[in-house]
Protein backbone atom coordinates (compact mmCIF):
# COMPACT_ATOMS: atom_id res chain seq x y z
CA UNK A 1 0.00 0.00 0.00
CA UNK A 2 1.70 3.54 -0.59
CA UNK A 3 1.75 5.66 2.31
CA UNK A 4 -0.95 8.02 1.09
CA UNK A 5 -3.60 4.95 2.02
CA UNK A 6 -2.78 5.08 5.82
CA UNK A 7 -5.35 7.48 7.14
CA UNK A 8 -8.62 9.01 5.26
CA UNK A 9 -8.13 8.06 1.93
CA UNK A 10 -10.79 5.81 0.20
CA UNK A 11 -9.21 2.69 -0.95
CA UNK A 12 -8.04 2.86 -4.47
CA UNK A 13 -10.88 0.64 -5.53
CA UNK A 14 -13.41 2.58 -4.97
CA UNK A 15 -15.33 2.50 -8.63
CA UNK A 16 -16.56 6.36 -7.64
CA UNK A 17 -14.56 8.74 -5.14
CA UNK A 18 -16.89 10.39 -3.32
CA UNK A 19 -17.09 12.14 -0.64
CA UNK A 20 -17.22 10.64 2.77
CA UNK A 21 -20.37 10.65 5.01
CA UNK A 22 -18.06 10.78 8.40
CA UNK A 23 -15.10 12.53 8.19
CA UNK A 24 -12.57 12.63 11.32
CA UNK A 25 -9.71 14.94 11.10
CA UNK A 26 -6.65 15.03 13.70
CA UNK A 27 -9.25 14.31 16.68
CA UNK A 28 -7.77 14.30 19.98
CA UNK A 29 -9.50 13.81 23.24
CA UNK A 30 -8.07 14.67 27.21
CA UNK A 31 -10.21 13.58 29.74
CA UNK A 32 -9.04 15.63 33.24
CA UNK A 33 -5.58 14.55 34.48
CA UNK A 34 -4.30 13.05 31.19
CA UNK A 35 -1.58 14.64 30.26
CA UNK A 36 -0.10 15.16 26.41
CA UNK A 37 0.85 11.71 25.08
CA UNK A 38 -1.59 9.60 27.29
CA UNK A 39 -4.47 11.05 25.84
CA UNK A 40 -7.72 9.14 25.36
CA UNK A 41 -7.61 10.27 21.96
CA UNK A 42 -4.61 11.42 20.07
CA UNK A 43 -4.75 12.75 16.31
CA UNK A 44 -6.94 10.19 15.06
CA UNK A 45 -8.46 10.97 11.47
CA UNK A 46 -10.73 8.64 9.45
CA UNK A 47 -12.88 8.59 6.63
CA UNK A 48 -16.39 6.55 6.19
CA UNK A 49 -17.91 6.28 2.87
CA UNK A 50 -21.31 5.16 1.99
CA UNK A 51 -21.92 1.37 1.63
CA UNK A 52 -19.11 0.66 3.86
CA UNK A 53 -18.28 -0.52 7.24
CA UNK A 54 -15.31 0.35 8.87
CA UNK A 55 -14.04 -1.50 12.78
CA UNK A 56 -12.01 0.35 15.18
CA UNK A 57 -10.12 -2.22 16.53
CA UNK A 58 -8.06 -2.04 19.97
CA UNK A 59 -7.25 -3.54 23.19
CA UNK A 60 -9.73 -2.11 26.06
CA UNK A 61 -8.68 2.11 27.21
CA UNK A 62 -7.35 2.10 23.17
CA UNK A 63 -9.74 5.48 22.77
CA UNK A 64 -12.37 3.55 20.93
CA UNK A 65 -15.71 4.74 22.46
CA UNK A 66 -14.23 8.00 23.30
CA UNK A 67 -13.50 8.30 19.88
CA UNK A 68 -17.11 7.31 18.66
CA UNK A 69 -19.05 9.06 21.30
CA UNK A 70 -16.78 12.24 20.37
CA UNK A 71 -18.99 12.34 17.10
CA UNK A 72 -22.09 13.07 18.52
CA UNK A 73 -20.80 14.85 21.51
CA UNK A 74 -21.33 12.36 24.57
CA UNK A 75 -18.59 12.90 26.31
CA UNK A 76 -18.17 14.07 29.95
CA UNK A 77 -18.40 18.51 30.04
CA UNK A 78 -14.87 17.95 31.24
CA UNK A 79 -13.26 15.91 28.33
CA UNK A 80 -11.49 18.21 25.90
CA UNK A 81 -12.25 17.73 22.53
CA UNK A 82 -9.82 19.39 19.29
CA UNK A 83 -10.10 18.24 15.76
CA UNK A 84 -13.17 18.52 12.99
CA UNK A 85 -15.69 16.01 12.72
CA UNK A 86 -17.96 16.13 9.62
CA UNK A 87 -21.09 14.38 8.31
CA UNK A 88 -23.39 14.71 5.80
CA UNK A 89 -27.19 13.49 5.86
CA UNK A 90 -29.23 11.34 3.48
CA UNK A 91 -30.84 14.40 1.68
CA UNK A 92 -27.03 15.92 1.14
CA UNK A 93 -26.99 17.98 4.28
CA UNK A 94 -23.91 18.91 5.36
CA UNK A 95 -22.31 19.40 8.61
CA UNK A 96 -18.41 20.20 8.37
CA UNK A 97 -17.66 21.17 12.25
CA UNK A 98 -19.68 18.92 14.12
CA UNK A 99 -17.96 19.98 17.49
CA UNK A 100 -18.79 23.37 16.85
CA UNK A 101 -22.66 22.86 16.44
CA UNK A 102 -25.17 24.56 18.89
CA UNK A 103 -27.02 22.30 20.75
CA UNK A 104 -30.21 22.59 19.11
CA UNK A 105 -28.68 21.78 16.00
CA UNK A 106 -26.66 18.83 17.81
CA UNK A 107 -29.86 16.80 19.06
CA UNK A 108 -31.38 17.02 15.13
CA UNK A 109 -28.46 15.40 13.82
CA UNK A 110 -28.26 12.83 16.71
CA UNK A 111 -30.49 9.78 15.56
CA UNK A 112 -31.08 11.10 12.53
CA UNK A 113 -27.95 12.12 10.74
CA UNK A 114 -25.88 9.89 12.94
CA UNK A 115 -27.28 6.76 14.58
CA UNK A 116 -25.80 5.28 17.63
CA UNK A 117 -25.84 2.19 19.62
CA UNK A 118 -23.74 2.29 23.22
CA UNK A 119 -21.62 -0.10 24.57
CA UNK A 120 -23.80 -0.80 27.27
CA UNK A 121 -26.76 -1.60 26.63
CA UNK A 122 -28.17 -1.73 29.99
CA UNK A 123 -28.68 1.41 29.87
CA UNK A 124 -29.61 2.23 26.33
CA UNK A 125 -33.57 1.19 26.87
CA UNK A 126 -35.52 3.14 29.18
CA UNK A 127 -36.69 0.38 31.81
CA UNK A 128 -40.02 1.98 32.39
CA UNK A 129 -41.37 2.87 28.81
CA UNK A 130 -42.39 0.03 26.78
CA UNK A 131 -41.21 -0.59 23.30
CA UNK A 132 -43.55 0.88 21.79
CA UNK A 133 -43.19 3.92 23.65
CA UNK A 134 -39.51 4.09 22.93
CA UNK A 135 -40.23 3.99 19.85
CA UNK A 136 -42.43 7.27 19.48
CA UNK A 137 -40.57 8.88 21.70
CA UNK A 138 -37.87 8.52 19.39
CA UNK A 139 -39.81 8.89 15.99
CA UNK A 140 -41.76 12.30 17.76
CA UNK A 141 -39.03 14.54 15.93
CA UNK A 142 -40.46 13.32 12.52
CA UNK A 143 -43.74 14.66 12.41
CA UNK A 144 -45.71 11.10 12.24
CA UNK A 145 -48.70 9.13 12.38
CA UNK A 146 -49.03 6.51 15.19
CA UNK A 147 -49.68 4.24 12.15
CA UNK A 148 -46.69 5.51 10.28
CA UNK A 149 -44.17 5.17 13.82
CA UNK A 150 -45.49 1.34 14.04
CA UNK A 151 -45.08 1.03 10.51
CA UNK A 152 -41.42 2.32 10.59
CA UNK A 153 -40.65 0.51 13.63
CA UNK A 154 -41.92 -2.80 12.17
CA UNK A 155 -39.67 -1.94 8.87
CA UNK A 156 -36.36 -1.43 12.01
CA UNK A 157 -36.72 -4.39 14.02
CA UNK A 158 -37.24 -6.39 10.96
CA UNK A 159 -33.94 -5.03 9.78
CA UNK A 160 -32.49 -5.79 12.93
CA UNK A 161 -34.11 -9.49 13.09
CA UNK A 162 -36.91 -9.17 14.96
CA UNK A 163 -39.23 -11.72 13.14
CA UNK A 164 -42.46 -11.72 15.81
CA UNK A 165 -42.96 -7.76 16.02
CA UNK A 166 -46.15 -8.55 18.15
CA UNK A 167 -43.83 -9.84 21.03
CA UNK A 168 -41.58 -6.67 21.78
CA UNK A 169 -44.01 -4.26 20.68
CA UNK A 170 -45.89 -3.75 23.67
CA UNK A 171 -43.32 -5.07 26.23
CA UNK A 172 -40.97 -3.84 28.80
CA UNK A 173 -37.44 -3.95 28.25
CA UNK A 174 -36.85 -6.35 31.16
CA UNK A 175 -39.28 -9.26 29.88
CA UNK A 176 -36.91 -8.92 26.37
CA UNK A 177 -33.72 -11.31 26.38
CA UNK A 178 -30.55 -9.97 25.80
CA UNK A 179 -30.17 -10.81 22.03
CA UNK A 180 -33.79 -9.69 21.92
CA UNK A 181 -32.91 -6.27 23.31
CA UNK A 182 -29.92 -5.30 21.40
CA UNK A 183 -31.64 -6.18 18.04
CA UNK A 184 -34.43 -3.47 19.77
CA UNK A 185 -31.44 -0.89 20.49
CA UNK A 186 -30.18 -1.43 16.89
CA UNK A 187 -33.33 -0.55 15.65
CA UNK A 188 -33.89 2.66 17.56
CA UNK A 189 -30.61 3.37 16.46
CA UNK A 190 -31.87 2.56 12.56
CA UNK A 191 -35.24 4.06 12.48
CA UNK A 192 -34.69 7.40 11.90
CA UNK A 193 -32.79 6.14 8.67
CA UNK A 194 -28.86 7.64 9.39
CA UNK A 195 -26.78 7.97 7.06
CA UNK A 196 -24.06 7.35 9.68
CA UNK A 197 -24.46 4.20 12.37
CA UNK A 198 -22.00 4.40 15.36
CA UNK A 199 -22.03 0.65 16.73
CA UNK A 200 -19.64 0.42 20.05
CA UNK A 201 -19.23 -2.83 20.74
CA UNK A 202 -23.27 -4.13 19.37
CA UNK A 203 -22.77 -7.52 19.91
CA UNK A 204 -19.94 -8.12 22.76
CA UNK A 205 -22.73 -9.16 25.34
CA UNK A 206 -24.60 -11.84 23.25
CA UNK A 207 -23.74 -15.34 22.41
CA UNK A 208 -21.77 -16.76 19.43
CA UNK A 209 -24.94 -17.07 17.03
CA UNK A 210 -27.13 -14.55 17.57
CA UNK A 211 -23.59 -12.51 17.49
CA UNK A 212 -22.87 -13.37 13.80
CA UNK A 213 -26.63 -12.92 12.98
CA UNK A 214 -26.76 -9.11 14.85
CA UNK A 215 -24.06 -8.46 12.39
CA UNK A 216 -24.68 -10.10 9.33
CA UNK A 217 -28.01 -8.23 9.50
CA UNK A 218 -26.69 -5.02 10.28
CA UNK A 219 -24.25 -5.80 7.03
CA UNK A 220 -27.18 -6.12 5.35
CA UNK A 221 -28.71 -2.95 6.45
CA UNK A 222 -25.80 -0.91 5.83
CA UNK A 223 -25.89 -2.06 2.22
CA UNK A 224 -28.75 -2.20 1.14
CA UNK A 225 -29.85 1.46 2.46
CA UNK A 226 -26.28 2.98 1.62
CA UNK A 227 -25.51 3.85 4.53
CA UNK A 228 -22.18 3.40 6.52
CA UNK A 229 -21.39 2.36 10.09
CA UNK A 230 -18.79 2.21 12.03
CA UNK A 231 -18.17 -0.82 14.17
CA UNK A 232 -16.26 -0.54 17.25
CA UNK A 233 -15.07 -4.29 18.43
CA UNK A 234 -12.11 -5.69 20.47
CA UNK A 235 -12.62 -8.89 18.31
CA UNK A 236 -10.46 -8.64 15.45
CA UNK A 237 -12.00 -11.69 13.93
CA UNK A 238 -15.01 -9.59 13.83
CA UNK A 239 -13.96 -6.95 12.22
CA UNK A 240 -12.40 -8.69 9.56
CA UNK A 241 -15.60 -10.70 8.91
CA UNK A 242 -17.94 -8.13 8.94
CA UNK A 243 -15.87 -4.67 8.04
CA UNK A 244 -14.46 -3.12 5.13
CA UNK A 245 -11.81 -1.49 6.43
CA UNK A 246 -10.33 -1.95 9.99
CA UNK A 247 -8.46 1.09 11.76
CA UNK A 248 -6.57 -0.12 14.68
CA UNK A 249 -6.39 1.90 18.10
CA UNK A 250 -3.47 1.55 20.10
CA UNK A 251 -3.37 3.84 22.96
CA UNK A 252 -5.66 6.29 21.76
CA UNK A 253 -3.77 6.28 18.38
CA UNK A 254 -5.01 4.93 14.77
CA UNK A 255 -1.37 2.84 14.20
CA UNK A 256 -2.94 0.92 11.34
CA UNK A 257 -5.34 1.13 8.80
CA UNK A 258 -6.17 -0.36 5.51
CA UNK A 259 -8.92 -2.78 3.64
CA UNK A 260 -9.53 -5.68 5.54
CA UNK A 261 -7.40 -8.14 3.87
CA UNK A 262 -4.66 -5.85 3.58
CA UNK A 263 -4.49 -5.17 7.13
CA UNK A 264 -5.12 -8.77 7.92
CA UNK A 265 -2.68 -10.86 4.96
CA UNK A 266 0.07 -8.29 5.61
CA UNK A 267 0.00 -6.16 9.12
CA UNK A 268 2.61 -3.46 8.77
CA UNK A 269 2.43 -2.72 12.39
CA UNK A 270 3.93 -4.40 15.24
CA UNK A 271 0.94 -4.71 17.62
CA UNK A 272 -1.61 -5.56 14.38
CA UNK A 273 0.76 -8.68 14.13
CA UNK A 274 0.44 -9.19 17.96
CA UNK A 275 -3.38 -9.12 17.68
CA UNK A 276 -3.25 -11.64 14.73
CA UNK A 277 -1.40 -13.95 16.15
CA UNK A 278 -2.90 -13.85 19.86
CA UNK A 279 -6.56 -15.81 20.05
CA UNK A 280 -8.51 -13.15 19.09
CA UNK A 281 -6.72 -12.53 15.55
CA UNK A 282 -7.04 -16.07 14.64
CA UNK A 283 -10.29 -16.26 13.40
CA UNK A 284 -8.92 -13.04 11.74
CA UNK A 285 -6.02 -14.81 10.08
CA UNK A 286 -8.28 -17.34 8.62
CA UNK A 287 -10.78 -15.28 6.81
CA UNK A 288 -7.84 -12.80 5.88
CA UNK A 289 -7.97 -14.29 2.40
CA UNK A 290 -11.58 -13.97 1.61
CA UNK A 291 -14.07 -11.14 1.16
CA UNK A 292 -16.23 -9.84 3.69
CA UNK A 293 -19.40 -12.31 3.66
CA UNK A 294 -21.57 -9.62 2.21
CA UNK A 295 -24.16 -12.32 0.82
CA UNK A 296 -24.59 -14.75 3.76
CA UNK A 297 -27.30 -12.09 5.52
CA UNK A 298 -30.48 -14.09 4.24
CA UNK A 299 -30.82 -16.72 6.61
CA UNK A 300 -33.87 -17.16 8.71
CA UNK A 301 -33.09 -15.54 12.27
CA UNK A 302 -34.98 -16.58 15.30
CA UNK A 303 -36.05 -13.91 17.63
CA UNK A 304 -33.42 -14.67 20.64
N1 LIG B 1 -15.31 9.58 31.49
C1 LIG B 1 -13.99 9.37 31.56
N2 LIG B 1 -13.23 10.09 32.42
C2 LIG B 1 -11.89 9.91 32.49
N3 LIG B 1 -11.21 9.03 31.74
C3 LIG B 1 -11.91 8.28 30.88
C4 LIG B 1 -13.34 8.40 30.74
N4 LIG B 1 -13.76 7.53 29.80
C5 LIG B 1 -12.66 6.88 29.38
N5 LIG B 1 -11.56 7.33 30.02
C6 LIG B 1 -10.16 6.88 29.79
O1 LIG B 1 -9.84 7.12 28.43
C7 LIG B 1 -9.14 6.03 27.85
C8 LIG B 1 -9.91 5.48 26.68
O2 LIG B 1 -11.13 4.89 27.14
P1 LIG B 1 -12.24 4.32 26.17
O3 LIG B 1 -13.42 3.95 26.99
O4 LIG B 1 -12.44 5.26 25.06
O5 LIG B 1 -11.53 3.00 25.61
P2 LIG B 1 -12.17 1.76 24.84
O6 LIG B 1 -11.20 1.41 23.78
O7 LIG B 1 -13.55 2.05 24.44
O8 LIG B 1 -12.13 0.62 25.96
P3 LIG B 1 -13.15 -0.63 26.17
O9 LIG B 1 -12.76 -1.65 25.13
O10 LIG B 1 -12.83 -1.09 27.55
O11 LIG B 1 -14.54 -0.15 26.01
C9 LIG B 1 -8.92 5.04 28.99
O12 LIG B 1 -7.66 5.28 29.55
C10 LIG B 1 -10.03 5.38 29.97
O13 LIG B 1 -9.64 5.06 31.27
NI1 LIG C 1 -15.37 1.14 24.83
Amino acid sequence: MPESAVLGTPPSLVDTPTEPVLSVSHLSVTYPGQESGSRAVEDVSLDLHRGEIVAVVGESGSGKSTLVRSVIRLLPASADIRGTIGVVGRDGTRYDDLLALPDRTLRQVRGKVVGFVPQSTSGALNPVISIRRQFELTLRSERMSRKEIRERAIEALFDAGVRDFDLVWQAYPHELSGGLAQRVVIALAICKRPSVLLADEPTTALDPIVQADVLARLRHTVMETRSAALLITHDLGVAARYADRIVVMLHGRAVESGAVGDVVSDPRHPYTRELLASGMGRGAALLGTTEPVAGDTDEKGADR
